[in-house]
């Protein structure tokens, strides 16, 4: 490289400065010379690099814009070279590489309880109203999340006074961190929770101020659901298409990972450890118990769960059986909230139905999430251990969640690095043309493409009928929701009634 260029870094104060200066001066070579200056009282908003060539000054809004610049191939070959030697910052040529791990978020204390609930019921991908009741949402969220917290409560009580996934999905981030930068692709790595801090806005701010130019969107969840990656993503992409910043900023998301090698094979490890510690491994059964979704998303708003779900499963007893494993196995779902019908079987019940049929050594494998949390800590290890000891099971073992499973995590490294030629290139629109169920694509692109295959959830009845069917039982419990929302309105309104009397009512004191 024979021409001169001089780069000059601008930035509104000298502690914003720092890490462009560290970013050029650590490439410094006779051929870039470095000027920094700071505006101490600069308009500048935003970082911008000013690039000085043999044909003038070329300015571009943002720092990370440089590759817009007509004389930047040369800088650029000289980043990119000189990164892939290996360096700790988080630029990979002329980007800065930025993860975002989107994951549920759970209370921290118990006083985070009811207001963390009402968060989840508030979301419409949870609790999925008709249109013409959407209004409803917030009112129907407030009641729910304050009538199922003292229940809630308990079970956050038992495993020690909160959920431990924060803690846990800040490790998973810090590992992935370190792998990456380890397979040479420096990155920041962000955790963005839908219901609980860190928020998902949070992260989104982050990221920002860390002026990422590329960024790999990593739902914690292996399977797709429009419950848990779909409601991130529907959020995310709300969040993009208000931001300026982020609708420039390149992105791709890894919607579903569950057919992952390393994934597979980190779960089968896990797997044939926990069935080492039987007197017969193989007269265990394998009950792999998933999150449950209510039936009506799988069967009427096509979500992908239950398919991914059960090819997972089959996935990793494929990998066992080439370990000459070949115990007996099963898939049930638990966790179910509220009156509607959830997939099927239900984990209790087969856990009872197990025992029955005379099976004495079940092993649990929770399988739709990747961290302990209060689903594996008390209803696995706590209720239905009980449960089966009390159906006739003698011998109970459980795997623990991958956490931060070498492995598993670097299988996700892997996933990020291979997504990385999609960033910004846009998703193939027609869903059922593409070879995976939830492929690679940017969180507008994959949205429109799963509501494009989503219909509105339809009425479950549309006549009345006489007699003890569903219709009158559905028609029974519309009204008796309509009684309470009225119920609702009243006390809230006048500030009397048996909430008040209970206590339940006024919630914030
Ligand atoms: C793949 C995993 C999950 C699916 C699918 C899912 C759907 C789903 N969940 C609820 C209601 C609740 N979930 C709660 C906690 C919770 N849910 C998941 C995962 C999935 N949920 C996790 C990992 C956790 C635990 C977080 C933690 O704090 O450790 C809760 C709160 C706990 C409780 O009161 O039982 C509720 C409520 C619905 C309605 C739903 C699908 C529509
Ligand atoms: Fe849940």
């Amino acid at each position: 490289m024979n021409q001169t260029m001089n780069i000059r870094v601008q930035a509104p104060s000298p502690s914003l400065l720092q890490p462009q200066a560290k970013f050029f001066t650590q490439r410094a070579c006779p051929c870039i010379r470095v000027q920094l200056e700071a505006f101490a009282n600069s308009s500048l908003l935003k970082t911008s690099l000013v690039a000085r060539c043999s044909s003038g000054w070329y300015k571009t809004p943002s720092i990370f814009a440089e590759r817009s610049l007509k004389c930047s191939a040369q800088l650029e070959a000289l980043v990119t070279s000189e990164s892939q030697q290996g360096s700790s910052s988080e630029f990979v040529g002329n980007d800065k590489i930025g993860v975002l791990l989107l994951n549920l978020g759970g209370p921290e204390t118990l006083d985070d309880v009811q207001p963390f609930l009402f968060n989840l019921f508030a979301d419409p991908d949870i609790i999925r109203l008709p249109r013409l009741f959407r209004f409803l949402q917030k009112p129907l969220a407030q009641f729910i999340s304050v009538v199922r917290s003292p229940k809630s409560k308990e079970g956050y009580a038992s495993i020690g006074g909160g959920s431990p996934l924060r803690r846990i999905t800040d490790a998973q981030a810090e590992e992935l961190r370190k792998a990456l930068c380890n397979k040479n692709v420096p990155a920041k790595v962000y955790v963005g929770m839908r219901y609980w801090h860190p928020f998902t806005e949070e992260a989104i701010e982050q990221i920002k101020r860390d002026g990422i130019t590329k960024l790999v969107v990593l739902p914690l969840y292996p399977q797709f659901s429009i419950s848990t990656s779909g409601s991130s993503l529907r959020l995310l992409e709300s969040i993009f298409r208000e931001d300026e910043y982020l609708v420039n900023m390149q992105h791709t998301v890894i919607p579903s990972w569950y057919q992952r090698e390393g994934y597979i094979k980190a779960m089968a490890d896990l797997i044939e450890k926990e069935l080492g510690k039987f007197d017969c491994p193989e007269e265990v059964m394998i009950f792999f118990s998933a999150h449950g979704v209510p039936l009506a998303y799988v069967e009427e708003a096509g979500d992908p769960y239950k398919a991914e779900m059960e090819e997972c499963v089959d996935l990793i007893m494929e990998e066992l059986e080439k370990r000459r494993i070949n115990n007996a196995y099963t898939l049930a779902y638990q966790s179910r909230v509220g009156p509607v019908e959830w997939l099927r079987p239900y984990t209790d019940e087969t856990i009872i139905e197990l025992g029955r049929k005379g099976v004495k050594s079940l092993l649990a494998v929770p399988i739709s999430f990747v961290s302990e949390h209060i689903e594996t800590l008390e209803e696995i290890d706590v209720e239905y251990k009980e449960l089966a000891l009390e159906s006739g099971i003698e011998k109970w073992g459980r795997v623990p969640a991958l956490g931060c499973e070498p492995t598993f995590i670097s299988d996700l490294a892997d996933a990020v690095i291979e997504s990385l030629p999609y960033v910004g290139a846009m998703a193939v629109s027609n869903l059922e043309a593409r070879q995976s169920l939830v492929p690679l694509g940017s969180v507008e692109e994959l949205l429109a493409a799963y509501d494009s295959q989503r219909r509105e959830l339809p009425p479950p009845v549309v006549v009345w009928e006489w007699g003890w069917t569903k219709s009158a039982e559905t028609w029974n419990g519309r009204a008796a929701m309509l009684a309470v929302l009225v119920l609702l309105v009243f006390e809230v309104t006048t500030g009397e009634g048996f909430l008040h009397q209970w206590g339940i009512l006024p919630l914030f004191r």
